[in-house]
């Protein structure tokens, strides 16, 4: 068995509704979901904000790989298309596996670019760690320590003010 945090994310279209989407096609795998947050573009600023979330999953039989096969489901069926001229463009729907553990809690590692684990901007991202906070405050991304610590890094800090909670568009009901 593995479990793993992954970020879901958009802001082309109808964002909660492909959110929502991500959640519904992820199923009896997912263990928690994050509030949804209205988040300032990161790493390219011409751009509308974006709608993120976390969400935790879990499978008997999810091998880390599948993990990334399952988000790149998602994201196709959220229409996801790739500008190889824009990095950190906009997008309908993004989903990144940030950390994958095994059934006992050894957290797996890759340096493989195909799927690297833990991802490795998600310590950068007050977009990922504000969410992920939020559901499980003593969270560690492995490597990198408490997440709670990485949110006042200086990288990471600057940015959290900007991340701002949306009640009106929860995601639990797709628990
Ligand atoms: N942990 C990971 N999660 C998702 N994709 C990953 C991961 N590690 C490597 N990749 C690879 O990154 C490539 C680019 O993915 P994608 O286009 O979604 O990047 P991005 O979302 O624009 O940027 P970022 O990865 O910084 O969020 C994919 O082909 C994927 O195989
Ligand atoms: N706020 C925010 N900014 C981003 C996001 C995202 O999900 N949220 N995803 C990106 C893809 O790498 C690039 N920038």
């Amino acid at each position: 068995m593995t479990g793993a945090v992954l970020s879901i994310g958009g802001n082309l279209g109808d964002s909660h509704a492909h959110l929502r989407a991500a959640v519904e096609r992820l199923g009896t795998a997912v263990v928690g979901v994050s509030g949804v947050y209205r988040t300032p573009p990161w790493g390219d600023g011409a751009q509308p904000p974006y709608l993120n979330a976390v969400v935790l999953v879990e499978d008997r039989t999810a091998t880390a790989r599948d993990w990334l096969t399952r988000a790149r489901a998602c994201e196709a069926a959220g229409g996801r298309v790739r500008d190889p001229d824009r990095r950190f463009g906009p997008r309908t729907l993004d989903v990144d596996v940030i950390a994958v553990w095994s059934d006992d809690g050894t957290p797996v590692v890759s340096g493989d670019p195909e799927l690297t684990l833990p991802h490795p901007r998600a310590h950068l991202r007050a977009f990922v760690l504000v969410p992920w906070h939020a559901v499980r405050p003593d969270a560690e991304l492995p490597g990198y320590g408490p997440i709670a610590a990485l949110l006042t890094s200086p990288e990471v800090a600057a940015d959290v003010a900007g991340v701002t909670l949306c009640p009106e568009l929860s995601l639990e009901s797709m628990e």
